[in-house]
């Protein structure tokens, strides 16, 4: 069968109703269409043609994107998208831009610290673009730890104004991107002192550049820090530095939603909590959570494709092996496929979340903050880690083409790499999960009842007093043949146990030594474990969620399920270890999981390409070479190899320099 007839007939197997897969993928009917418009609007505009990335030099790259995301704006304005129309726009542009900082962190940091003034002064100015901003907080001497940022605030009550100072090299802001050669203004973090005493780190907006030449004010020194992992990927974005010399602003550009300070120098704490500072991060946390899918989604369609066109080794027919149709390429696979579908959903949910804290937080109740950070930090954590490992495995599972450029998962894996880093590294991230997780254990005694995704704790209480013995886990009986793992109960109820048992383990642990903060330093790895399990514990339940709702279209919610159960039991499978020690399963009953496990990638197999087509991502966006709808992977492969510039010649500059005479010694030698 030739490549372009694999595909299709890989889709006449589909055993479900791929449109409404679609629209389940999108959210509801509405997302999907405006999500389908704006992918095809991007597709079919040259402008937005994205091929040659990887080929560019760094100013060509900086420049094309300049280019691109004005034009992008060109557009938004001329067919007056609406927020969501041009959010999907810049999504599948699918270039990192200044605009992503404006929109993503400036305006959501004025928006959420900023007072009703300030909000009506600044936001219509950056709206319509007027200025342009970043958000400055990270330094080269400090990034996770933002109390320690060295940028001084100084009040001068003489003057009603802020003296904003580096003191030294470290304090010098590092990484803010659209910084480096873009940005009018800043969103500054530096720690506030008035009469001479300190206040901690708040946020304060800074004009950098003339609005009329560009050039930095006076007092500041602007550049760029330098190239990033990856030839195209994270370069077209302008990461900057940046150091102040005792510059002057206005006391009135303090954000002062948290805290006031009034013309002499008095500090006043409003109601609102100090965290808040750091709600900026939270909402990006929240949007990343929902970009995990899509990158993983994109990773996974390309190498589902590409698989299914691959063969290799020969059956007894001569006709060669499909590459997807190998057992351990299903078992690599499949999950990520799962995963990517999981994200999804619990994508969804912390939405849904964060919307809700921030209704809360405007009616003021700061009840759930903790859990919306400890949601959005560890969610954040789990499925960048997850979908950054998934892009390389992906590249593994297309052999040597996967390495090419033409595959674009080199691109994909470096542009998306460092959100494992940014807004917050992911460790540092998990164990604000573990402190979370470790309050909440230590509060079960005094009568607490803990609520939302720490519920379960308190139904383990029981357990722990009858220190986590296994007969008392109704999983135990549940569990006797494979197709038992596929009770939505029994797989939450091993989840949970695994979860808290290893919580309560942890907590018991740290009450071992004498001062609490020396017993979570040292306890630290095993923390950062229990908070990984109880993440995993939110994203299984949340597909479990999912599943209880009114799914339409012919098999949708049959393969949803096979891919749940995919998505859980891989995660038992790899985190055996965790669930046998805790004493949540039997051996045996592990060993039925693995069964359950093979018995779902047989049934996923036919409609694996169907369920990757469900994404509705357009060649444009997926700017891959093997993964094409069309199957026609080798003779365009073939093409793309003829557009290196190498080919531009078939003598390479340097023949003459290098090789002809390197030829001709050996020539001369062997004469000798
Ligand atoms: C029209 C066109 C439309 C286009 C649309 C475009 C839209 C684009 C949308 C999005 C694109 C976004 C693009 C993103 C690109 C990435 C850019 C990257 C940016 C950055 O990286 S910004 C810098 C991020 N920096 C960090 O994340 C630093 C990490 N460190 C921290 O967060 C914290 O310091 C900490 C969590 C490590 C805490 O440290 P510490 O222990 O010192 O904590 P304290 O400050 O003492 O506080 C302790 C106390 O507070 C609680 N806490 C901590 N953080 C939070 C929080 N965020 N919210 C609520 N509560 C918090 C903590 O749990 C403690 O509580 P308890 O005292 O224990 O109760
Ligand atoms: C592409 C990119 C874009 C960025 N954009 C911006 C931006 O727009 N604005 C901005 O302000 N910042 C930005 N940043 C900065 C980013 O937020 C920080 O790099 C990030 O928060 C990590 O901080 P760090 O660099 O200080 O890492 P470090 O904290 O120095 O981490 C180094 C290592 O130490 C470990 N570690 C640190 N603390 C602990 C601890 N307490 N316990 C155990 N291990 C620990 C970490 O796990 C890591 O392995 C960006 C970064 C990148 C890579």
């Amino acid at each position: 069968m030739e490549g372009v007839d694999i595909l299709p007939h890989e889709r006449s197997k589909t055993q479900f109703d791929v449109d409404a897969m679609k629209i389940v993928w999108a959210g509801s009917r509405h997302a999907f269409e405006v999500s389908d418009r704006m992918a095809r609007l991007v597709a079919s505009d040259p402008a937005f043609q994205k091929d040659n990335r990887s080929r560019l030099g760094r100013k060509e790259l900086f420049k094309n994107t300049l280019r691109k995301a004005t034009y992008a704006w060109k557009r938004i304005l001329e067919l007056r998208l609406t927020e969501e129309e041009a959010g999907r726009l810049r999504f599948f542009v699918d270039e990192p831009a200044f605009t992503d900082l404006h929109w993503g962190m400036f305006v959501p940091a004025i928006k959420g610290q900023g007072t009703e003034e300030q909000q009506q002064k600044w936001l219509p100015l950056a709206y319509k673009m007027q200025i342009i901003g970043c958000y400055a907080q990270t330094e080269l001497g400090h990034g996770s730890n933002v109390q320690g940022l060295e940028t001084t605030a100084t009040f001068d009550p003489d003057k009603d104004e802020f003296v904003i100072h580096s003191p030294t090299l470290t304090s010098s802001k590092w990484w803010p991107g659209g910084l480096g050669k873009v940005s009018t203004h800043a969103v500054v973090y530096a720690r506030l002192i008035t009469n001479g005493e300190e206040h901690g780190v708040h946020g304060f907006i800074v004009q950098l550049r003339s609005l009329d030449d560009h050039m930095p004010l006076p007092g500041i020194t602007i550049g760029d820090i330098g190239m990033k992992f990856g030839n195209g990927a994270y370069n077209t974005m302008d990461n900057g530095v940046l150091t102040f010399d005792h510059v002057r602003i206005p006391r009135n550009q303090m954000l002062m939603r948290v805290l006031q300070v009034t013309s002499e120098g008095k500090c006043v704490q409003s109601n609102v909590p100090r965290q808040l500072i750091y709600g900026t991060m939270v909402f990006v946390r929240q949007t990343i959570v929902a970009d995990a899918s899509s990158a993983l989604s994109r990773a996974v369609c390309i190498a589902t494709r590409y698989s299914a066109v691959r063969r290799q080794f020969g059956s007894q027919d001569g006709v060669e092996t499909q590459v997807i149709d190998y057992k351990t390429q299903q078992n690599r696979l499949f999950p990520l496929l799962a995963s990517a579908y999981a994200f999804r959903f619990v994508g969804e949910w912390l939405k849904w979340l964060y919307t809700d804290v921030t209704q809360r937080l405007q009616a003021n109740d700061f009840s759930t903050l903790p859990e919306a950070h400890a949601c959005t930090a560890g969610l954040k954590s789990l499925t960048t880690t997850a979908t950054a490992d998934a892009i390389e495995e992906c590249r593994k599972l297309c052999g040597g083409h996967g390495y090419l450029c033409a595959s674009g998962l080199p691109e994909l894996f470096a542009v998306y790499v460092p959100a494992c880093t940014y807004e917050g590294d992911n460790v540092v991230l998990l164990l604000q999960v573990a402190r979370f997780l470790m309050k909440t254990v230590s509060q079960l005694g005094s009568g607490k009842k803990p609520i939302g995704t720490t519920a379960y704790l308190g139904r383990v209480q029981d357990l722990m007093q009858c220190r986590c013995e296994v007969q008392t886990v109704g999983i135990i009986y549940s569990i006797n043949a494979a197709e038992d793992w596929l009770k939505p109960s029994v797989m939450l109820e091993a989840f949970e146990a695994r979860s808290a048992r290893m919580c309560v383990a942890r907590a018991q642990n740290l009450g071992k030594f004498a001062n609490p903060e020396d017993g979570f330093a040292e306890l630290s790895a095993d923390l950062v474990e229990a908070a990984v399990a109880h993440c995993q514990l939110i994203v299984v339940s949340k597909f479990l969620d999912k599943l209880q709702q009114d799914i339409p279209g012919n098999g949708v919610k049959q393969q949803l399920q096979n891919l749940c159960y995919i998505y859980a039991l891989n995660l038992l499978h790899k985190h055996l270890g965790d669930f046998l020690s805790t004493g949540c399963i039997t051996p045996k009953q592990a060993s039925l999981a693995n069964d359950q496990l093979r018995s779902l990638y047989s049934q996923v197999r036919p409609n694996a390409i169907a369920l990757v087509d469900a994404f509705n991502y357009t060649d444009h966006y997926l700017g891959s070479v093997l993964g094409r709808y069309d199957g026609n992977v080798y003779p365009k492969l073939y093409e793309e190899a003829w557009k290196d510039p190498l080919n531009d010649s078939v003598l390479p500059d340097g023949y003459n320099e290098y090789i002809r005479p390197l030829l001709k010694q050996q020539l001369h030698n062997s004469r000798l």
